[in-house]
């Protein structure tokens, strides 16, 4: 997976591709309804991909939802395709959990 920060046309293009994920500067964010129990079990979850991986996203864990927001910091905290690859797995683990996607 390339380090290389993505261009902006790439970066608009792949948040096409990604519906509830949003840009928030050079990072993508994404917000998962779930009480506070169930969003424990996904983030281990999430956890256990992400060290397959070697990309990790910050976490914000609420008492009904949970936030993932992620860059790469490899590459000067920019946005890169790693983001992208890892905030599709995000979502299909959480939809496996049946989170709500807010
Ligand atoms: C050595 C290790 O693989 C790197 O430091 C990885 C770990 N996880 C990471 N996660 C994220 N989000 N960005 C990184 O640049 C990054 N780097």
């Amino acid at each position: 997976m390339s380090v290389e920060p993505l261009p902006e046309e790439a970066i608009a293009k792949r948040l096409g591709e990604l519906p509830g994920w949003r840009r928030r500067q050079d990072s993508i964010t994404r917000a998962f309804g779930i009480r506070y129990h169930g969003g424990v079990a996904l983030i281990v979850h999430v956890a256990d991909v992400e060290r397959l991986i070697g990309h990790h996203a910050d976490i914000d864990l609420r008492w009904d939802h949970v936030r993932f927001s992620i860059t790469t910091h490899d590459a000067g905290h920019k946005l890169t395709d790693a983001d992208f690859d890892l905030a599709r797995r995000i979502d299909a683990i959480a939809m496996a959990h049946e989170a709500r996607p807010l």
